[in-house]
């Protein structure tokens, strides 16, 4: 059976001005997967992913990191935050230091980690998000997509189990989008479950095995792509458009051809109107 990393079970949350921003919220991350979140601005994405290293503690309901509780202790937070690492949405919330290898080095030092562990994991993952080299600059000095790619070095360099992202690639170039899907591929590759946050449908497209739909506190669908882009109704109630690709099919349709609307990759989409002009 395929273990399951990371559930939230009937999690709600209330911030203390009454807004019930979470409403039994139950998802299942399973180990290796590549989760995306999707909803609608103030549809309660970021509360969520908060809860899931224990840095907001649920009104009602729970977390559970392999199948354990999180519970609400200094030395128990720890180990959570050793395993779930946040890149958050914005890099200045999360890169303070002078130089990027002393922002890199910061989870590291925190972990206790010997000083030879740490230069090796600055380096290791510099390195793997493509940031070799900027070790002396201030990362205040570097563009958006170098940040981002900074702010996730830091989150690589505790050799976390799990990633979330809230929109890792909102306000990149396309190149930038790549750089950073690369990333998030190679880690998950090595086996870290990813969870990201995102309104990009078109990366998504690119990116998740499956995709939760949380809509005002509340997850209102789940399925893999097929399913949630091809659902109109749901995309307009969560503010989402479909890719391109499935709008071409759905046009073509309208107009009487026989294409199958559920196909969303390039090729996929390519072959259907080869083989509708055909029909
Ligand atoms: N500190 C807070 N106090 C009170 N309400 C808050 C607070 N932070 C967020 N909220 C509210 O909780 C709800 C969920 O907000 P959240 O930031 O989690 O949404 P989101 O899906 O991440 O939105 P976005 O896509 O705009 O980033 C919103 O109604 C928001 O106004």
């Amino acid at each position: 059976m395929e273990q399951i990393h990371l559930e939230t079970k009937n999690l709600s949350f209330t911030y203390p001005d009454g807004t019930q921003a979470l409403k039994n919220v139950n998802i299942q991350i399973k180990k290796g997967e590549k989760i995306a979140i999707m909803g609608p601005n103030g549809a309660g994405k970021s509360t969520l992913f908060s809860h899931f290293n224990g840095l907001t503690e649920p009104t009602s309901g729970h977390v559970e990191i392999d199948g354990e509780k999180i519970v609400f202790e200094r030395d128990e937070l720890l180990k959570v935050r050793q395993k779930v690492g946040i890149v958050f949405q914005d890099p200045n919330d999360q890169l303070f230091a002078p130089t990027v290898k002393e922002d890199v080095a910061f989870g590291p030092m925190n972990l206790g980690l010997e000083y030879d562990e740490v230069k090796r994991r600055i380096s290791e993952s510099l390195e793997m998000v493509g940031m070799s080299g900027f070790e002396d600059k201030t990362p205040h000095h570097l563009s958006g997509g170098q940040q981002k790619r900074v702010a996730i070095a830091g989150i690589v360099a505790m050799r976390p189990e799990i990633m979330i992202l809230d929109e890792p690639t909102a306000g990149l170039d396309p190149e930038g989008v790549d750089k950073v899907l690369d990333i998030l591929n190679n880690l998950n590759k090595e086996g870290i479950s990813i969870v990201i946050s995102s309104h990009d449908i078109e990366m998504v497209n690119h990116f998740a095995d499956k995709i939760y739909v949380l809509y005002d506190g509340q997850i209102i669908a789940s399925g893999d792509k097929h399913q949630i882009f091809s659902d109109k109704e749901l995309l307009k109630k969560a503010h989402l458009k479909a890719p391109v690709t499935t709008e071409i099919l759905y046009k073509l349709k309208e107009k009487g051809f026989d294409v199958d609307t559920e196909k969303i990759s390039i090729d996929e989409t390519v072959e259907e109107i080869i083989k509708s002009k055909k029909n």
